[in-house]
């Protein structure tokens, strides 16, 4: 993995939003990313996991440009973003959303939809748009029936192959695949997920694949990075993560340590599901609270990152002190 380029990387990255806070309070910063650093080499697949409110869905807009970061940078082949014109971005990064139906407009059939992209960015003329639209509802099997139809038409399944072949119709570098499958029926699901595998290695691309489900990701990802409270907590390769996840967090999400220790003297039995108020977060680890090894320091200071780049885990029970 580490001759390979890096197409996106994000450095340090956070975003704040400012939000209303009860009657009274005014507004407070929520602070949905902490500072996130990736980097995305080419053709790898890189699975975000983290419960519902860690910051992936931020950090995805982030990565769409659909949305600027409050601090740090993000790269694409090298160049800020900031600085790269948005259509240069759309033709390179392309999105996939869990809900297909929200995302295609009712009122165009679906080969208006899947040749969108292309008139927009005034590629090709008609009979090449036309040709690339079959070729890539071939490449998605989508028959070409469906091209007079509208989503309303469609089942969940097909629209979700509609919203690939707009986005892959692009011939993008890199594909945001924000919680693919969760929406559709468990029937179709391994359907759609073997499908994005195989065109991901037929076109070379690069995935992000944000799920709160692990085994898709253990089944499509080639490298994992573990989300908490707006930070990555852990990344590792898949194999090596699914076989040692390192962090208490990444354990817990496993299922091998569900419950607190009650030496530890944390008798609250939901501890195992509470995420952390955004609005007012924890101390130190962010982890702490819930976390069943936490040590003397974790209440005290944030840990930092041990490991390299890729392959880091951030956890006071991997700092210089206990190694
Ligand atoms: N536009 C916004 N304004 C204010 N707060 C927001 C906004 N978008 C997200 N947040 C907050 O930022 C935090 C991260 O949200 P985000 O949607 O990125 O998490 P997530 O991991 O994608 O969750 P989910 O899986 O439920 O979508 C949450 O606390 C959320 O309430």
């Amino acid at each position: 993995m580490s001759g390979q380029s890096t197409v996106l990387e994000v450095q340090d990255v956070t975003r704040t939003y400012q939000v209303s806070h009860g009657l009274f309070g005014g507004n407070k910063e929520l602070r949905a990313l902490r500072g996130v650093t990736l980097s995305l080499k080419k053709g790898e697949v890189l699975g975000i996991v983290g419960e519902s409110g860690c910051g992936k869905s931020t950090l995805a807009r982030l990565l769409l440009a659909l949305d600027k970061p409050t601090t740090g940078d993000i790269l694409l082949d090298g160049r800020p973003v900031s600085k790269t014109k948005t259509g240069i971005i759309s033709r390179k990064v392309q999105p996939i959303f869990q809900d297909p139906y929200s995302s295609l407009n009712p009122r165009k059939t679906i080969g208006s939809i899947i040749t969108l992209p292309l008139r927009v960015h005034k590629i090709g003329n008609a009979a090449s748009q036309r040709e690339a639209m079959l070729e890539i509802m071939d490449r998605v099997g989508l028959s070409t029936r469906f091209i007079n139809s509208y989503p309303n038409q469609l089942s969940g399944g097909q629209r979700q192959r509609v919203a690939i072949a707009r986005a892959l119709i692009m011939k993008p570098e890199v594909v945001i695949c924000d919680e693919p499958t969760s929406a559709l029926d468990v029937s179709v699901q391994s359907q759609i997920l073997n499908m994005l595998q195989d065109l991901q290695v037929k076109y070379n691309l690069t995935y992000v694949f944000i799920s709160h489900n692990l085994a898709v990701v253990e089944h499509i990802a080639t490298r994992v990075a573990v989300m908490y409270f707006g930070r990555i907590v852990e990344q590792a390769e898949t194999e090596a993560f699914f076989r040692n996840p390192r962090h208490p967090y990444s354990q817990a999400l496993l299922g091998s340590v569900l419950t607190p220790d009650p030496e530890l003297g944390v008798p609250d039995p939901d501890l195992g599901t509470v995420f952390p108020d955004p609005l007012n977060p924890p101390v130190g680890c962010a982890f702490h609270p819930r976390c069943p090894k936490r040590v003397t320091v974790c209440d005290q200071r944030h840990p930092e990152p041990t490991g390299d780049r890729d392959d880091f885990v951030e956890c006071h029970l991997f700092g210089p002190a206990n190694s």
